[in-house]
């Protein structure tokens, strides 16, 4: 069927948190891992496109989203969604704004939202500023995030150096009051030049308000959340007919394993939570730039699949900083990155079909290493962290993407049984 949104993602567990959340209302989602290579055919009414240009190079990111966008609008899409990271993820030249000015001016939008806010998640915006819990962004443990290390919690300030036209602010007290009040705050803007506006949101109901007051936006932006009515919103107004095809959940071999290169806060407490029920490896990066990672293939090699065990590279703030100093910041995420993506491969060779993958850079590795170009999105393990379906090298395989900051403690554990009560 004709594309109805077309979505580009700027990683891969953002790709899927967003497709997983579209999904929840019961349309078919389809996620494509990398611009495809093949013409749209048979696409769904909301296709996610997942790219790995969150900490690429400006241009290079730029370049990809048009990419993206061009397959996009050929799937016959009209409206688009750009989805970044809940926590706002960029550096100081990127690529949020840049991309967001570039796929304007590609679509002709005048004016675009910017709502990273996922209340179910913890994060909401007020005032402009964002707050991870109760904490503003740049207390949080975002701070010390190996690649965007999060130092304003202001979105208004974050964004403005990335963008050429102006940005304003929508605040709360807007939203409260309705749609009809957000649109009418959008075109005074609008009036006065303002391209690029911040959206408050708290709570569920302001998403619904904000998403009502935006659905024919050419181009909406934000975290997943914000997208989560668009499916409800587009039937209501009759451009989508209700398509409920559920995915099958097939049955696959109970062999599975656990890759995580998350240091987020929340995967180092689900890793040492997971290590303490389950065999597990951690990946020491200057081990790695010496010696390689056999060591770490000889273990899983040994390893008894069945157990699901989890081999990781997870480390504290001031461990992950002692091997950025002497491998440098790019090398030592790139370095464990291969690792995994090796590793998954021969837990592949060895008979794993149950995946789960900590970590947006980490699952882009990894899933570029399974050769994984499509993924049915099934139901969610916990709010923004679906299972789904797709074949590696033949073999149908379950594939769990989890955002470094999502699910809670015994996540690994929970996905395992989720997929479990799944097949019944
Ligand atoms: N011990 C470590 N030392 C240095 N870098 C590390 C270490 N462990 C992991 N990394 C790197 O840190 C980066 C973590 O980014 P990744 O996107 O995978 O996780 P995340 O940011 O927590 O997840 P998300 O983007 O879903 O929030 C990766 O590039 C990874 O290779
Ligand atoms: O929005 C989020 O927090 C996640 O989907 C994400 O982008 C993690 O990389």
């Amino acid at each position: 069927m004709t594309t109805l949104l077309g979505c580009i993602a700027d990683d891969f567990t953002g790709a899927t948190d967003l497709a997983g959340l579209l999904a929840r209302s019961g349309v078919k989602v389809s996620l494509r891992m990398g611009v495809p290579i093949e013409e749209p055919k048979d696409t769904a009414a909301f296709e996610v496109i997942a790219l790995k240009c969150r900490t690429a190079p400006v241009k290079e990111a730029v370049a990809e989203c048009k990419a993206a966008l061009d397959w996009l609008k050929r799937a016959g899409a009209e409206r688009f969604f750009w989805k970044y990271c809940s926590t706002f993820d960029c550096t100081a030249e990127g690529n949020i704004g840049p991309v967001a000015e570039a796929l304007m001016a590609e679509i002709g939008a005048e004016q675009t939202i910017y709502c990273p806010a996922f209340p179910e998640n913890g994060r909401s915006i007020f005032m402009g500023n964002l707050f991870v819990g109760e904490l503003p962004l740049a207390e949080s443990p975002m701070k010390d995030h190996p690649l965007t290390p999060m130092r304003d919690s202001n979105l208004m300030r974050l964004l403005e150096p990335q963008v050429t036209k102006p940005v304003g602010l929508a605040n709360r007290l807007t939203v409260a009051k309705g749609p009809d009040a957000l649109k009418a705050r959008l075109e005074d803007l609008a009036a006065d030049g303002v391209a690029h506006v911040v959206v408050d949101a708290v709570a569920n109901e302001d998403l619904f308000t904000i998403s009502k007051a935006c659905q024919d936006m050419k181009l909406m932006t934000g975290g997943s959340a914000i997208a989560m009515p668009l499916p409800h919103l587009y039937l209501e107004e009759g451009s989508l007919s209700a398509d409920f095809a559920k995915t099958q959940v097939p049955h696959l071999s109970p062999k599975a394993i656990v890759l995580s290169g998350s240091c987020s806060a929340m995967t180092r407490a689900q890793v040492a939570s997971y290590s303490s029920q389950a065999p597990s490896y951690r990946l020491d990066p200057l081990e790695l730039a010496k010696h390689g990672t056999k060591g770490a293939l000889d273990w899983l090699a040994a390893q008894d699949l069945a157990c699901a065990p989890l081999i990781y590279a997870t480390a504290e703030p001031a461990d992950v900083k002692a091997a950025q100093a002497q491998l440098g910041v790019a090398k030592a995420g790139e370095i464990i990155e291969d690792a995994l993506a090796a590793l998954a491969v021969a837990a592949l060779t060895q008979g794993a079909r149950r995946f789960v993958v900590a970590g947006g850079e980490t699952s882009g590795a990894v899933t570029k290493a399974l050769d994984v170009t499509k993924l049915d999105v099934s139901a969610e393990i916990a709010p923004g962290v679906p299972w789904s379906f797709c074949v590696s090298q033949g073999q149908e395989i379950a594939l769990t993407l989890k955002s470094g900051n999502f699910g809670a403690v015994g996540f690994f554990a929970d996905a395992f049984a989720r997929l479990k009560e799944l097949e019944i």
